[in-house]
């Protein structure tokens, strides 16, 4: 398997190793962001992860401070056409919030997932508690027109399935715990939110289940039939390894409510 560690050009084109598995380098990532912009700006409430095409949604944080991928050092690159490697710190209707104009995907980083991951431990570490994703994603469900946005109600993490997940490897229990649940990992009560808003504006949103492949290959007609046939409405490359880390962060402060709804399940 790959190199867990990240070899990457930081500040001042010092090489920087990290492990995007270690607690201790994480926190050495935080402190030179917040050296950067300052401890306060630095402090979110809010994560949203801008998938392709959707880095507007950083251009739209107020009193923005920005700060790029390449000058905090151990952060991945990102080489995806329309994801410009910024973090946005600002507000958004007086939210603060933490904007990743640029997300890293697995097969850009040959299937290292905890490094492509690791900004949502940085995003924890900066006070984040809530994380909105968003991707742009193939629709392969029947309903669905052109354009359309589905909001995620679950996955199906292929490349997890298969041995990738960001959580295989030594577990720095400082994350969470080794096991890790994803009953409920899309939020009820933002879905609903999400529902009833686009209800009163006339936008086309519906719920379904989102597959994650290795890609960068897209599906074959015979694959993405499988696909439908195991209920998944939308095919895309990314968000389920952020998601898959966001949980185990959460699991830390909510570790009794969890395993009892998985066991109620
Ligand atoms: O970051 P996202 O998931 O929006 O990027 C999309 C999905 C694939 O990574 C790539 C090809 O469609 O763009
Ligand atoms: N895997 C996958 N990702 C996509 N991103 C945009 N369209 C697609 C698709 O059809 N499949």
């Amino acid at each position: 398997m790959e190199n867990n560690n990240a070899q990457v050009a930081g500040a001042g084109g010092n090489a920087h190793t990290i492990d995007p598995r270690n607690y201790d380098d994480l926190l050495a990532v935080v402190a030179s962001i917040k050296e950067q912009v300052g401890s306060e700006i630095a402090h979110g409430e809010i994560g949203i992860i801008c998938g392709s095409g959707l880095g507007p949604i950083g251009d739209s944080v107020e009193n923005p401070t920005i700060l790029p991928y390449a000058k905090i050092p151990g952060f991945p690159v990102t080489h995806v056409v329309g994801h410009k490697g910024n973090l946005v710190f600002g507000t958004i209707r007086g939210k603060r919030v933490v904007c990743l104009q640029g997300r890293f995907h697995p097969y850009e980083h040959n299937m290292n997932l905890a490094l492509c991951a690791l900004p949502v431990r940085v995003l924890h570490l900066l006070g984040v508690k809530t994380l909105i994703v968003s991707n742009a994603a193939g629709g392969i469900s029947s309903k669905f027109q052109y354009g359309d946005l589905m909001i995620i109600k679950d996955h199906i993490f292929l490349p997890a399935l298969a041995g990738f997940s960001p959580l295989v490897g030594v577990n720095d229990s400082r994350f969470g715990e080794r096991f890790v649940s994803v009953h409920d990992a899309y939020d009820k009560t933002y879905r609903n939110l999400a529902t009833q808003i686009a209800q009163r504006n006339n936008m086309r949103l519906f719920e379904g289940v989102y597959v994650m492949s290795g890609g960068p290959q897209y599906e074959s007609p015979a694959e993405v039939q499988l696909f439908k046939t195991v209920g998944a409405d939308a095919l895309g490359m990314s968000t389920c390894h952020e998601v898959t880390v966001a949980r185990q962060l959460r699991n830390q402060s909510s570790r009794i409510l969890t395993h009892h709804q998985y066991r109620q399940s």
